[in-house]
């Protein structure tokens, strides 16, 4: 619950919100095509976001913008009522209010009928209003976009411009709510810790923490939102007292039948900077992973030297175990590697082998199902409803039942923490949408366990690395690059994560 000091916060929070849009589009207009004198008509709906929308007028009209409000609904908040009394200028009823063609063309609506508070259906009459519109701006979220997951209801009308209040929230990241949220555009806000938490508290939508914001003690275990970037962790710089070991040992398990991903997986590890890389594989199948790499070290399994065996060595504490294995290879790797408290990658395979039985995947460390694999683990009405409209609380929930990270990979991947925070990773590259790119992924995430970051954090970074080794294979292959590609650019990603972490 806000406390009281918090909640006087809110009306500075809404006229710099106000303010700054109205700035924006006044900054922006030209941009979108309008000229200097179009028309704006301000949709105010009965929420805070309707509020917005009044202080956006009469900072339009103050700027001498011909400026006129369209109410959809009497305000029903103090601060909204408050916002409606200082704006002098007329509200015309949604009914009353017959916009003519020149208007629809030339003039811009600006959307500020639900922000974060909307729920359930989108109501047709301001729906079918806003659509009119050749040009549209949103505040908060265009109406009908669900602002933590990104959602959106049927009638939603995509605007070309969005401004965001202070911080992102999830929703204008992440599809479909991205994909109608056009370009956001970040009102800057001065807020204080305490504001912060405020408006955590008083509207219903996560907001997004830059990633060196300090997250109060009372915050912790909550549900926080954060965007993926460089400082959000820290890989290990290079030193000169640095060995192979210190920079740690990758295990992969390696198939015995399909052997191609767990070697896109060793490429992941070793390009991403782990010291040491090692494939365990029976031994009948050994011969390709010793001619497909040079620089790795293959552990053959027999009858004598057996995974246990292998396990006697504790400097091999991080195993990748899934890319490419059958049920009975996962069968006779995983529990082993969990009796013997290591820290496993759970990829592939092993997500196959715990269909529709997450409890086989505890003890892990961090699983990282695409949808597809997603949906056989957490195959209950309720996951797959979450899979489908919300993302973030699919992923959380998923991280809660195996006590795993998870890392719910998709163009907007989410990776999160059983104890609630969520990190939503847009730095990356539609060129990943590549047979094995997942398989390069786990690798990474590997070499920054093994590193000694602790989950959350070792899967962020690996997110990111591989966001950014996608970017540039991308842009070197016309933006068609292979699995191998992006894993030949992990070094260069993990060079400037280090610049970027250095300069931050
Ligand atoms: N982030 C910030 O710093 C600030 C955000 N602000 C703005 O406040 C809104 C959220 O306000 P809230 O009052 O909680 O919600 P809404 O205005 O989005 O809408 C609630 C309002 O609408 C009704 N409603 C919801 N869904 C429906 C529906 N499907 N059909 C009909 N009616 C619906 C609901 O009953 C309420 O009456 C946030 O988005 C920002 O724009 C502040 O300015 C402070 C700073
Ligand atoms: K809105």
């Amino acid at each position: 619950m806000m406390d009281k000091a918090a909640g006087a916060l809110l009306p500075a929070l809404m006229e710099q919100a106000g303010a700054g849009a109205a700035r924006l589009l006044l900054e922006r207009g030209p941009e979108l095509g309008l000229g200097e004198q179009a028309r704006v008509v301000v949709l105010a709906g009965p929420g805070n976001n309707g509020g917005d929308g009044y202080v956006m007028a009469r900072h339009l009209a103050t700027a001498r913008r011909d400026v006129t409000v369209v109410s959809a609904g009497e305000p029903r908040t103090e601060l909204a009522k408050a916002a409606r009394q200082a704006w002098s200028g007329a509200v015309i009823p949604l009914a009353s209010f017959q916009p003519d063609s020149l208007l629809h063309a030339e003039g811009i609506v600006v959307d500020a009928l639900f922000g974060a508070g909307f729920k359930g259906d989108l109501p047709s009459a301001p729906a079918a209003f806003l659509q009119g519109f050749k040009h549209r701006m949103a505040l908060d979220m265009p109406s009908g976009v669900d602002g933590l997951s990104g959602d959106c209801a049927p009638g939603v009308a995509p605007c070309q411009l969005t401004a965001a209040f202070g911080r992102l929230r999830p929703g204008q990241l992440l599809l479909p709510g991205k994909a109608v949220c056009g370009v956001v555009k970040a009102v800057p806000m001065t807020m204080p810790p305490e504001s912060i938490q405020a408006m955590e508290d008083a509207f219903p939508a996560a907001i997004l923490r830059t990633p060196t914001e300090p997250v109060p003690a009372e915050a912790e275990g909550l549900l926080r939102f954060f965007h993926n970037a460089p400082g959000l962790w820290r890989l290990p710089l290079q030193t000169p007292l640095d060995n192979k070991y210190t920079r740690g040992v990758v295990s992969v398990i390696g198939g015995g039948v399909m052997s191609g991903a767990g070697r896109l997986s060793l490429m992941g590890a070793r390009r991403s900077g782990c010291g040491l890389a090692r494939v365990a594989v029976q031994a009948q199948s050994a011969m390709i992973y010793i001619l497909g790499a040079a620089g790795a070290i293959i552990d053959e399994l027999t009858p004598s030297v057996t995974l246990q065996t292998l396990l006697e060595d504790k400097r091999r504490h991080t195993w990748v175990c899934g890319p490419g294995l059958t049920s009975s290879e996962v069968m006779a790797s995983f529990p082993v590697l969990l009796a013997a408290k290591r820290q496993v990658v759970a990829d592939a395979g092993t997500l196959d082998w715990a269909a529709g039985a997450p409890e086989k995947l505890r003890g892990a460390a961090v699983i990282t199902p695409h949808a597809g694999e997603f949906a056989r683990v957490f195959n209950t009405p309720r996951m797959l409803g979450l899979l489908k409209r919300n993302r973030p609380l699919a992923a959380l929930e998923a991280a809660r039942l195996t006590g795993a990270v998870c890392v719910l990979k998709g163009s907007d991947s989410v990776v999160a923490a059983p104890d609630g925070r969520v990190a939503i990773n847009t730095h990356a590259s539609d060129g990943l949408a590549t047979a094995g790119s997942g398989d390069v992924l786990s690798g990474v995430v590997g070499t920054c366990l093994a590193v000694g970051m602790a989950p959350w954090e070792a899967a962020c970074a690996a997110v990111w690395l591989h966001g950014q080794a996608g970017q540039a294979a991308s842009a070197r292959e016309g933006g068609w690059p292979l699995a191998e590609d992006v894993a030949a650019e992990l070094g260069r990603a993990r060079g400037l994560a280090t610049t970027l972490q250095q300069a931050g």
